[in-house]
């Protein structure tokens, strides 16, 4: 026997993973948008008049997002432009690919885009990155540059605000991610719906209670465009952990996700527990808790050719990089020390060897080339 719909009395085709009503796909349609538009008027999350980039990535989130800010701008007359906003990593096979799908949502629902690219603001493509660091770690680099990227790519575009597609699921993970790792400050604020009020650009998640599985359907019964390969480079394996503990807990408890989320938003910090401050990059002016924001730290491994700067303890690291950069130098005041005292060698470039009063039988070509220590091959 057909189940009914329990709005409409129609015939249901689904059961909403979220509540467990059976919904016919109009009924859905209009309890998933409506639940957006409610979070989003509780929050408060935009005024009339504003400019609001929508990141897009070409996945299923944030084209769902795209499709449902227009549908909502529209019908409840919030008043806003929307422009959409693409970062390009510079990864081959998936980064361009899902850039075309973006580009026929830019036509579909008749919305600017700006794509901005890593390889244009840091002067590395994630594929040169990957090239450099591996494939562990790699996500750190992808993590931190992006936020930067959208947040540069958003001012470029002088909009207001940045919505993203991150959704129930992933502020979840976020939270228990933050409580295994102990980070208290970032415990603090990943459960806030809009962040960044206190300097960059305010940045708001319309998705904070909207399930995954939800949106993915909606994109499939609404037959929206999007990509769905997984980042080729991807295994956030801390990341995956936590999503693999949350899906198991929804087996036994279906509420997990929510639950977790309103954990994170009733908790508080005592007084006593030190957190980071905010305060300005002194390299690039963007906002960091640290003299240098992670960013410029990355950054500067790469272009060191130590591109584990920045990796885990970061004060570590500094100090091999610092000992790497001694050596480095030391090496260096020593070949020219020795290139002095060849100066007076017979033609270096067909005798390789020292011919000087000096007597030192140094083999120039070696000299040259392998007293500068390779740092991007020290092993660190
Ligand atoms: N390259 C990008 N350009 C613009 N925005 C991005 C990009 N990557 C991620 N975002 C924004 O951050 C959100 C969360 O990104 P995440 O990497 O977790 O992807 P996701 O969960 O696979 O989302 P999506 O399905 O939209 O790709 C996206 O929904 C999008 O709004």
């Amino acid at each position: 026997m057909p189940i009914s719909c329990s709005i409409c009395d129609g015939k249901a085709i689904l059961k909403r993973p979220k509540t467990g009503d059976a919904l016919c796909k109009e009924c859905f349609y209009y309890a998933f948008e409506e639940e957006i538009h409610k979070t989003i008027i509780d929050a408060k999350l935009f005024t009339s008049g504003e400019t609001v980039a929508i990141g897009a990535s070409g996945g299923k989130d944030s084209t769902v997002l795209a499709y449902t800010m227009k549908e909502l701008n529209q019908r409840y007359n919030y008043g806003l432009d929307l422009v959409l906003l693409s970062v390009d990593e510079g990864i081959t096979g998936y980064r361009d690919d899902s850039l075309e799908t973006v580009k026929r949502n830019q036509i579909q629902y008749d919305l600017p885009l700006k794509i901005v690219s890593y390889e244009d603001l840091y002067g590395w493509s994630m594929d040169s990155i990957v090239k450099q660091i591996g494939l562990k770690n790699n996500c750190t680099f992808c993590g931190v540059f992006r936020r930067q990227a959208l947040d540069r790519g958003a001012m470029m575009m002088k909009v207001d605000k940045i919505v993203t597609g991150h959704n129930a699921d992933d502020i979840a993970e976020t939270v228990i991610m933050n409580v295994l790792r102990g980070d208290i400050g970032r415990l603090r604020r990943c459960t806030a719906i809009t962040t960044g009020t206190d300097g960059a650009l305010p940045r708001c998640k319309p998705f904070k209670y909207t399930y995954e599985k939800e949106i993915v359907m909606y994109a499939y019964f609404k037959k929206l465009d999007y990509f769905s390969t997984e980042c080729i480079y991807s295994p956030n394996a801390y990341r995956g952990f936590a999503r693999a503990y949350i899906k198991d807990v929804e087996k036994i408890r279906p509420s997990a996700i929510i639950d977790i989320i309103h954990s994170g938003e009733s908790l508080s910090v005592k007084k006593d527990v030190r957190l980071p401050v905010q305060g300005t990059c002194e390299r690039c002016g963007y906002m960091s808790s640290n003299p240098v924001c992670k960013a410029c730290v990355l950054l500067e491994g790469l272009n060191r050719g130590l591109p584990r700067l920045g990796i885990g303890k970061t004060h570590k690291e500094r100090r091999k990089a610092d000992e790497a950069e001694k050596a480095k130098k030391a090496a260096e005041n020593l070949n020219s020390e020795d290139q002095k005292s060849c100066d007076n060698s017979s033609d270096q470039s067909n005798n390789r060897t020292c011919v000087s009063s000096c007597q030192c039988s140094t083999d120039i070509s070696k000299l040259t080339l392998n007293s500068k220590p390779d740092v991007s091959k020290l092993d660190f």
